[in-house]
């Protein structure tokens, strides 16, 4: 298939964009919602761009461009004014056209520092039109990958390595947070390579047990247990000359690690109690939330999954991409209620924790709040969240109680509000919150690895750990619960990243 390739939203083409970001201007949310996702890209130097009503021209690639255009917009521009540190000064237009920078309502210039604008400002023009400025490395570009939105650089990056890897028949390995898309990614690898025909099979790697894995993964031979009269195929035998994606790869059991490392190293695998090997033709995809160099993972098998490594950029990272993800996301539901443009800039602003999975959960939330005539507001699709559900079964027992001697619950009927404030309730504590939640600790990894709001501390940027580890003077568990991480993750974390 052949794609457009570029088109310019400006005229940049002899630009050197190597060395100076370009300064972006993305439309998050237009009462047109054709409009939202176009950009304006501006220059490198210190051009000021003016912005209002009827200039400049924001666009797709291969689209015409048009102006902002909407009534409430001012004629007079409101001056985006960069020097040569790409520090940007907002300065407002002689109008009543109200002005939000990051939801707030600016009366005065605003000063931008040029890292303030890499993590993506969020401005609302006349309380309709919601934009981001951001820098961009690269030129927008048409290069669709199914299912993976995004507009900004970081996105149009992971989708080029996508189209460039998936044919190649190389292992890759999908590296980011939980709800980042690594699935998604897994499919369209898959959906793109000349083994598209065939399945994609899938499996987690968290859910295989110690016992079983071997045989899930490599099949058994007839006979090789008694509870195993026939012979039964593993995914490598279903993913023969098809794609295998070993989801979770970092919760692979130990001991079939090295089966692995072999199978990938010449595609040569015996099946439990087979007496000769069988071969296995699967291309391997694998994702994983964790560090896999931090966390206790065979290496040799690391550098064998990592033919290609493709790491899928949090959310808060990508601000510029949330329109065009809302547009998606909401376009996938029912009643596609307009949201508010006070909501848009909060749901921009936020941080999410869960990335893309946890602000689809909130859209479902928000549009059932706008279905029943209330306007909701971030607080209030977030707190819904952390709050344990009205009739909740048992409320988490305080630390130091006896909750052994209560029967175990099932892990699946606890709402990751249990699950939040059980392990607030335990100074981020596993094996207290597990006992308060009357689950295994093994089952409470699982509720955690899931978890739409807590994190691993294992990829939390190591920035963020220093930060809070200083504003809470050194204290763990009160840095943990700022950061909704456990706490023993995080301290083996903060061991490594500064020992002694
Ligand atoms: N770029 C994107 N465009 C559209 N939807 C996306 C994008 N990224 C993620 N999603 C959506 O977010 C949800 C989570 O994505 P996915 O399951 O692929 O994440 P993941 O990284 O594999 O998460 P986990 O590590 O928790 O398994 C899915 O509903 C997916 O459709």
């Amino acid at each position: 298939m052949i794609y457009s390739d570029y088109t310019l939203t400006s005229p940049l083409s002899d630009l050197d964009h190597a060395t100076a970001p370009l300064l972006a201007v993305t439309i998050l949310w237009h009462p047109d919602p054709a409009r939202i996702g176009e950009q304006f890209v501006g220059g490198t130097g210190s051009d000021t761009i003016e912005l209002n009503r009827y200039a400049p021209l924001f666009m797709r690639p291969g689209s015409e461009g048009l102006p902002l255009g909407h009534g409430g917009i001012s004629r007079q521009p409101l001056r985006l004014v960069r020097d040569a540190h790409d520090t940007l000064t907002l300065a407002l237009p002689a109008s009543s056209m109200v002005v939000e920078v990051g939801g707030r309502v600016v009366k005065d210039a605003v000063r931008l520092t040029a890292a303030q604008v890499a993590e993506g400002q969020v401005l609302t023009l006349g309380r309709a039109v919601v934009l981001c400025l951001h820098w961009m490395d690269r030129l927008p570009k048409h290069n669709p990958v199914p299912g993976l939105h995004g507009v900004g650089s970081a996105s149009i990056g992971v989708r080029d390595q996508l189209r460039m890897v998936a044919p190649s028949g190389l292992p890759v390995l999908l590296l980011g947070e939980t709800g980042t898309g690594k699935e998604i990614a897994a499919r369209a690898i898959h959906a793109l390579s000349s083994r598209a025909a065939a399945p994609l099979v899938t499996v987690n790697m968290a859910a295989l047990g110690e016992a079983t894995a071997a045989a899930e993964l490599f099949g058994v031979e007839a006979g090789a247990h008694a509870g195993e009269p026939a012979a039964r195929d593993g995914v490598f035998a279903q993913a023969d000359r098809a794609t295998l994606f070993l989801d979770e790869i970092g919760n692979a059991p130990a001991a079939v690690q090295p089966m692995l490392l072999r199978v990938l190293e010449g595609g040569d695998y015996r099946p439990v109690g087979a007496a000769q090997d069988r071969r296995s033709s699967a291309r391997v995809v694998a994702a994983s939330d964790q560090d896999l160099e931090a966390a206790v993972f065979n290496q040799a098998l690391l550098h064998r999954l990592e033919g290609f490594v493709i790491r899928m950029p949090p959310l808060r990272t990508r601000r510029e991409d949330i329109g065009v993800l809302i547009v998606d996301l909401l376009g996938q539901q029912e009643g596609n209620a307009g949201l508010p443009a006070a909501l848009v800039a909060e749901l921009a602003c936020w941080d999410w924790p869960g990335n893309v999975r946890q602000l689809s959960h909130v859209l479902q939330r928000a549009v059932l709040m706008l279905g029943e005539g209330v306007v909701p507001t971030l607080d209030d699709l977030v707190r819904t969240q952390r709050q344990p559900p009205e009739e909740a079964p048992a409320p988490p027992a305080p630390r130091g109680e006896a909750a052994d001697a209560a029967p175990r619950r099932r892990p699946s009927a606890l709402s990751d509000g249990d699950v939040l404030d059980a392990m607030a309730a335990h100074d981020w504590n596993i094996q207290a919150a597990a006992q308060a939640l009357r689950i295994s600790r093994p089952s409470l990894y699982k509720l955690l690895e899931d978890h739409p709001v807590i994190r691993r501390a294992e990829t939390i940027p190591e920035n963020d750990i220093a930060r809070a580890m200083e504003a809470c003077g050194g204290d763990v568990e009160r840095c943990a619960a700022t950061l909704k991480t456990p706490a023993e993750a995080l301290r083996r974390r903060w061991r490594l990243l500064r020992p002694g």
